[in-house]
């Protein structure tokens, strides 16, 4: 990610980092942004060196970013033109169940990035797999340079996606999936990526309670995922989900309320087609 190409000057003169983390499945390990996103850490090129601001609840700094009016131009789609989807929401409303559907439906045609990691690798990893490995020293080079869209740290390691391996993807000829951190929109929403962003809500408290319940969900809020949610947490996933949508809804192409999951997964396969065969309202400049 160039630096000149990120959009906001707040993001230009801070590092963002957040803290929550997830797990992946050897229950070790963080995958922050585009994998699993407990922890909703993003990054920026930074002016000042050495300083790390927690803005993952800071109002004033999201409200930099709200836009008046954007001039608008249809983008009519093209051989070679290939959107990544990236799906917004609030931790536990189900993005990364969206994603590893979609993932599968078509494994030669959908892809997601592969994280980089500072952590050592593990007996029987392979490098390029599950992560790239890199040192931490490499990975701090370029988390200053803003080469991640974003980043994170858990127990001692960083976990990020690079901007690179998602237009890696593009120019591959993929349809890149992401579920990147909110904040990372700022990154992704340039000409280079042109990104269609799909806001996953979380239905009405008794829905999201009856239909979470009903598929026995685990808590993506508990470390182990050994429980279900709790009431807490669905109103948290609300409060979380209205206030991303009040910071960011002006940057949403598409909202899917994911209440009952098969009809959610039906609708975004519905948004996905569209995105490859109909002209949609994008940021002029996307077009020029
Ligand atoms: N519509 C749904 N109905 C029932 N269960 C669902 C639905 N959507 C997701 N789930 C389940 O809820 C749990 C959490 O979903 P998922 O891991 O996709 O959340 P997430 O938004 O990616 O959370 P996080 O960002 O915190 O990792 C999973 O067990 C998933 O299968």
């Amino acid at each position: 990610m160039r630096a000149g190409l990120i959009p906001s000057r707040a993001l230009q003169e801070r590092r963002i980092i957040h803290e929550r983390t997830t797990k992946d499945k050897s229950g070790e390990d963080a995958l922050p942004g585009c994998q699993s996103p407990k922890s909703p850490r993003c990054a920026s090129k930074p002016k000042t060196k050495k300083i790390m601001y927690d803005t993952a609840e800071n109002d004033d700094f999201d409200r930099e970013e709200i836009a008046t009016y954007e001039e608008v131009a249809r983008l009519y789609p093209r051989p070679g033109l290939h959107r990544p989807i990236a799906l917004v929401g609030p931790p536990g409303v189900g993005r990364n169940e969206l994603k590893r559907r979609l993932l599968a439906l078509d494994p030669e045609k959908y892809k997601t990035t592969i994280p980089y990691t500072s952590r050592l690798m593990r007996p029987g990893e392979i490098n390029g797999k599950e992560y790239y490995f890199v040192t931490r020293e490499k990975m701090e080079e370029d988390v200053e340079a803003g080469k991640f869209i974003e980043f994170g740290e858990y127990k001692g390691n960083l976990y990020g996606t690079s901007a690179e391996s998602v237009e890696s993807l593009i120019n591959a000829g993929y349809v890149c999936i992401l579920n990147p951190h909110y904040q990372a929109l700022k990154m992704l929403r340039i000409p280079q990526i042109k990104p269609y962003i799909i806001f996953i809500k979380p239905p009405q408290f008794d829905v999201l309670k009856e239909t979470r319940h009903g598929a026995f969900a685990r808590s993506t809020f508990d470390e182990n995922n050994s429980r279900g949610f709790t009431d807490e947490e669905f109103h948290e996933i609300i409060h979380s989900g209205d206030r991303i949508e009040f910071l960011y809804g002006h940057w949403f192409d598409e909202t899917i309320v994911n209440a009952d999951l098969s009809t959610a997964f039906e609708q975004l396969v519905r948004a996905v087609a569209k995105v490859e065969t109909e002209p949609l309202w994008v940021p002029a400049s996307w077009v020029q």
